[in-house]
This record gives structure tokens, sequence and C-alpha cells, in this order.
């Protein structure tokens, strides 16, 4: 078993009075992939010393994720990787490379920086064999991608309330329902706000996905998508939830009234009020929403980079969820993010099941796509 949420370093514990239970800032790093439900969660210890991130443990479940990965990113990695079978390394594998590269929508600025960053490898390493540049490749694009292999915190504002976002059919609602999921099985109460009024199915959706002995939805059909939020957060704060999740509408960056209306709801989010830092750090204390998370479809390539700047240029946003990873000729997207807009990737999906949406790592990734 490995973690799905870091659980966020806490400040040493008061000596005394037991703290409230709960995820006492915990961060929330992982949650097990993959195990069904334990049909009565532990409650998580309290927070004491902080989590940091840290690679996956090697375990059958990691293993077997290893493996649809790398079958995933079969067709991305494809063409990149019959640039390396022929006996030289000259300019036109180089220029095979860059094809490849950008054909896999890697763009054309990651594109660029790979290919320097690798010929300098080459040329270090004196290498000869074109397929230890294969090798070379991997660490140039495990080097790049390591900003964005960061852990969701959770804990350590209770709620921890995070927004999600993203275009029609991303696979926000899916995500939600698997994070939900993990979170459930880890001991974390969740509190779900459906705040995609519009769509009913959506609602339903995240019902079916909720763990209904800890999960509770606040939903209101055709109601304003706000007050839902609102509602659910005051309520997440009153019942002593950990963590409240909130889904929004599908929408795309160019409706522009769909995006003013995304930055109300994160408005009125904040206006619930600051909550107290778990961890004691410094009494500090902090505005919800704690996360604004946009989810991506991994097949959409470009595209997906564009959504990325856009929603961020609109919400600012605290980390990515790509979905879609399975099947797409177009992973190298990732690589475009790391360049162009650096924001955390706390999950990816490869799978419409709960074990298919896992923690984002750097090597791991840049292994499974050039394996
Ligand atoms: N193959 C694959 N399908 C996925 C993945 N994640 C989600 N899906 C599927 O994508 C479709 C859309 O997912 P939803 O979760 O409904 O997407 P949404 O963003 O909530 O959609 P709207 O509410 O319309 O905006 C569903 O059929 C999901 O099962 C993934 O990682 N891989």
């Amino acid at each position: 078993m490995f973690s799905f949420f870091k659980k966020k370093s806490v400040a040493p514990p008061p000596a005394s009075p037991a703290p409230e239970a709960g995820l006492p800032a915990a961060a929330v790093a992982a949650p097990s992939v993959q195990t069904p439900a334990s049909p009565s969660p532990e409650p998580l210890p309290p927070a004491s010393a902080p989590v940091v991130a840290s690679a996956p443990a090697e375990t059958p479940a990691r293993t077997s994720w290893l493996a649809k990965l790398t079958n995933g990113l079969r067709k991305t990695g494809a063409s990149i990787t019959t640039v390396f079978t022929g006996t030289r390394i000259d300019d036109a594998l180089y220029e095979d490379l860059e094809s490849a590269l950008l054909m896999a929508d890697t763009g054309v600025k990651a594109t660029e920086h790979l290919l320097e960053d690798l010929k300098r490898r080459v040329k270090d390493s004196k290498t000869t064999d074109p397929a230890a540049v294969k090798g070379l490749l991997v660490q140039s694009l495990t080097d790049l991608l390591l900003p964005l292999q960061k852990p969701l915190l959770i804990g350590q504002f209770k709620p921890t309330v995070i927004m999600v976002a993203g275009v029609n059919g991303a696979g926000k609602t899916t995500s939600i329902g698997k994070l939900t999921r993990h979170l459930a099985s880890d001991g974390a109460s969740v509190l779900l706000a459906a705040a995609d009024t519009f769509r009913a199915a959506a609602r339903e959706q995240l019902g079916v996905w909720a763990d209904r002995n800890t999960v509770d939805i606040i939903s209101q059909d055709g109601g304003d998508p706000a007050a839902v939020s609102f509602d659910a957060v005051s309520a997440g704060k009153a019942r002593g939830r950990d963590v409240v999740l909130v889904d929004t509408a599908g929408r795309l960056p160019t409706q522009l009234h769909l995006m003013e209306e995304l930055k109300k709801i994160k408005r009125v989010i904040q206006k619930t009020g600051p909550l107290a830092d778990q961890a004691g750090e410094s009494g500090a204390s902090s505005i919800p929403p704690h996360e604004v998370l946009l989810v991506i479809d991994g097949n959409t390539g470009q595209n997906a980079l564009n959504q990325v700047k856009a929603f961020d240029d609109t919400l600012g946003l605290t980390g990515l969820i790509v979905t879609k990873l399975d099947g797409t000729a177009k992973g190298g997207v990732l690589a475009a993010i790391a360049r162009e807009r650096p924001i955390p990737v706390y999950f990816i999906g490869v799978g419409e099941k709960l074990e298919d949406l896992e923690t984002f790592n750097a090597q791991e990734f840049a292994q499974a796509l050039l394996s």
C-alpha cells in the first residue's frame, strides 16, 4: 500500500489535551490505491510529523499501476523510442526525435529544451550508442517534469476546501469520486458540494461514487453554484468534516460568463472565512479554498495546455489532475505544462476505475513513456 495523499506535517502536538479527532494537519498524501474501502476505516492518527513527498513505495499495487501507465502511454512513446533503434547518433536522429516529440504534443518550447539538454548529456557522457541516448532522455524528461511532482496536502485546515474545475467531460466528477473513495478509505470525512447545478446526472454520479457512511452531498436543483458551495463549506465547518470537495460544471475558457461564474464561486467560498491551522503553526489561518484544481483530458494535448493557462489566469490554480492518459498519443503535454505553466500535477488517470487514478511521479512517468 502506498499513500495517495500527503499528510501535512504538523507542529509538535501539544502535550496534553487530545486534539479533535480527524485529520490533524496531516498532509494528505495519498490514499492507497485500489484497496477496496475497508469496512470501518481507522481515523488518521493525529498528525505529528510532517510527511514529506517521497518516491512511491514498491508495492504490488504500484507495480500494477506502472504496468497500466506504461500500457497507457505506449502510443505516445512508440514513435519517440523508434528514434533510438538506429546505429548512429547524428543530426538525423535529433531531427527525428524533434518531430516525434512535437507529434506527442510536447510543444515547441519543451521540445527545444529537451533536445538541447539531451545533446549536452550525450556530449558529457561521450556515448556513441543510440540506445544509451534513450536512457539520457529519460533523465532529461524526469528533470523537466520534477517540478510538477508534489503531493496534495490535506488536514492542515479543517475542512480542507478543494474546488475542482475543468471543461466538459474532462473527468472532473469521476476524479472527485475516486478521490472521495480514497479519502474515505483513509479515514477522512468528506463532504461533497455538487456545484454543477446544471446537470442532474453529475449529481447522481457523485452520489454513486460517494461512500454513504462518511460522505454527505450538498446539492440543489438548478440553484446558484456559488450558494451551493457556500452552504457546503459552512456545513463542512459545522460538521467538522476533514475535506470539502466542490465539483463545478464543465465550461470552456472561451465562455467568459461561465469563467466569471467560477470566479464568483471562489469569491463566495472565500467569504466563509478563515480556518485555523490545525498544526498550530504560528497560529496561522487560511481562507478557503485551499486548493483550486483543474482537471484536464490528457488526450487533448496542446489544447489541455491552453486550458491550464486560461483557467490559471482566471482562478489561480494550485494543482492539476490529468485524466485519460490511457491510449493517448499526446502524453507529451505534461512536458509542455512543465515548461510553460508548471502547476503541480497531483494525480494522473489512465482509466475509469478507482485504481486507475494515482499520484504523479516524474521518474515513473518518464520511464513509462520511453520504455
Ligand atoms: N479512459 C478514461 N476515461 C476516463 C478517465 N477519467 C474519466 N473518464 C471518463 O470520461 C467521461 C467523462 O467523465 P466525467 O467525470 O463525467 O467528466 P466531467 O468533467 O465531470 O463532465 P461534465 O460534468 O460534463 O463537465 C466518463 O465516461 C468517465 O468515465 C480516464 O482516466 N480514462
